[in-house]
C-alpha cells in the first residue's frame, strides 16, 4: 500500500485500459485539475531486464512535446514501482479501431497516415527513431487524433541517425527486411518501412507479411512481395512500393515523404511536422495559478517549473494547460 500513497495524494485510480508485457495501465483523475490521465504501472522485480527499456522510454518522452505523441506529466518512483503518468486517450488502439471497420477508406487512411507522418518526422528531426511503429502503438484522442506511445525501444544513437542500430526489436510483421538479417542498419530508413506496413493495414485491413511460422515470415519479407488488392488506387500502391522497398538506400524518406501526391491529394498542403506545443515560454495564465494557489511569488513558482523534474508541478502544469487549450477554466480544485 505504501508504494501507491505518493500516487494516490493526487490522483484516483480507475479501471484497467490495457496492459502491454510488463505494465499495466489504469485509467485516473487527477484530483487537483480534475483531468482525466493514464497511469503506465511498473514493477521493478517483474522488469528485470526490461528496465533500463523504461528508463530509455522516460528519457525520450521528457524531449518529446508534439501533439501527436503521448504526452509524459509525471513521473513516480517508489522502492518497487515506476508510475508513468501520461495523456489520456479515450478512443482506444487504431488496431482495433482498423479491425472493427475492417478497413479504413483512402480519405480516413490518409488522415491518420498524415498524424503519423508528422510525429515521426518530429522524432527523426530531433534525432530519434522508434522501432516499434505499429497500430497497437498509436491511440486515439477523443478528438480523432493519434498519439504515438512505448519508446522503450527508440534509439537515440549518440552520433545522430548517422549512427548504425544493431539490436534487433519491434515486432517481427513490422520490421524491415535488413534489420531481420541482422545487418546493421539505420532506424529512420526501418521506421519508413514500418510506416510502409502500417499504411498497408489502414487501407487493407490485414498485413502485408504475415505468416505464423516466424521463418516463411522473414521470407515474406525479405522477398518485399505482398498482394494488392483491387480497392487500391493507383497513387496508393505507388506510395507502398516506396515505402515497402527491401533496399533501405532506395526507401523514401520522410521530406520526400511529407508533399507526396498521395499524401496531399485533397488536403493540398504538406504535412506540418513541427510541434504545436509551445515548451519554452512558460504560460501566464497557469503560471499566476499555479503561484496564487501555492501562495508563492511568481518568479519562485516558474524557477520550481523551469526544472522540469516531471513531480507534481509539472503534471499540475501540463494538465492546467490542457485545460486552457480545451478552453476550460484554469483553475484548481484542491491542494497540490
Ligand atoms: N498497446 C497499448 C496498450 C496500452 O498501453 C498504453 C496505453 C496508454 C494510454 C491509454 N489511454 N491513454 C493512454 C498509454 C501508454 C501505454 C503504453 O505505453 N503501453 C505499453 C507500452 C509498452 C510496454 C508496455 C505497455
Amino acid at each position: 500500500v505504501e508504494e501507491y500513497n505518493e500516487i494516490a495524494r493526487h490522483y484516483r485510480i480507475k479501471e484497467t485500459v490495457g496492459s502491454g508485457g510488463f505494465a499495466k495501465v489504469k485509467r485516473a483523475v487527477h484530483l487537483p485539475t480534475g483531468e482525466t490521465v493514464a497511469i503506465k504501472i511498473m514493477d521493478k522485480v517483474a522488469l528485470g531486464a526490461d528496465l533500463p527499456r523504461v528508463k530509455t522510454e522516460i528519457e525520450a518522452m521528457k524531449n518529446l512535446h508534439h501533439h501527436h505523441i503521448c504526452r509524459l506529466y509525471q513521473v513516480v518512483e517508489t522502492s518497487r514501482k515506476i508510475f508513468m503518468v501520461l495523456e489520456y486517450c479515450s478512443g482506444g488502439e487504431l488496431f482495433d479501431y482498423i479491425v472493427q471497420r475492417d478497413r479504413l477508406s483512402e480519405i480516413e487512411s490518409r488522415a491518420f497516415f498524415r498524424q503519423i507522418v508528422s510525429a515521426v518526422t518530429y522524432m527523426h528531426y530531433l534525432g530519434y527513431a522508434h522501432r516499434d511503429l505499429k497500430p497497437e502503438n498509436l491511440l486515439i484522442d477523443d478528438e480523432q487524433n493519434l498519439k504515438l506511445i512505448d519508446f522503450g525501444l527508440c534509439a537515440k544513437p549518440k552520433g545522430g541517425m548517422s549512427d548504425q542500430l544493431y539490436t534487433c526489436c519491434g515486432s517481427p510483421a513490422y520490421a524491415a527486411p535488413e534489420l531481420i538479417a541482422g545487418k546493421s542498419y539505420m532506424g529512420n530508413e526501418a521506421d519508413l518501412w514500418s510506416m510502409g506496413v502500417l499504411l498497408y493495414a489502414l487501407l487493407n485491413g490485414f498485413l502485408p507479411f504475415d505468416d505464423d511460422n516466424i521463418g516463411m515470415l522473414y521470407r515474406k519479407i525479405k522477398s518485399g512481395k505482398y498482394d494488392t488488392p483491387d480497392w487500391l488506387s493507383s497513387e496508393s500502391l505507388i506510395l507502398l512500393k516506396q515505402l515497402l522497398q527491401v533496399d533501405p538506400k532506395r526507401r523514401i524518406t520522410v521530406d520526400e515523404l511529407l508533399n507526396h501526391v498521395w499524401i496531399t491529394k485533397e488536403m493540398g498542403v504538406p504535412v506540418e511536422w513541427n510541434s504545436k506545443y509551445q515548451t519554452s515560454v512558460l504560460d501566464d495564465d497557469v503560471v499566476t495559478e499555479m503561484s496564487v494557489h501555492r501562495k508563492v511569488s511568481r518568479e519562485t513558482m516558474k524557477a520550481e517549473l523551469e526544472k522540469w523534474n516531471y513531480d507534481y508541478l509539472t503534471a499540475a502544469y501540463f494538465l492546467l494547460l490542457k485545460k486552457k487549450t480545451s478552453g476550460r477554466p484554469v483553475r484548481l480544485q484542491m491542494t497540490l
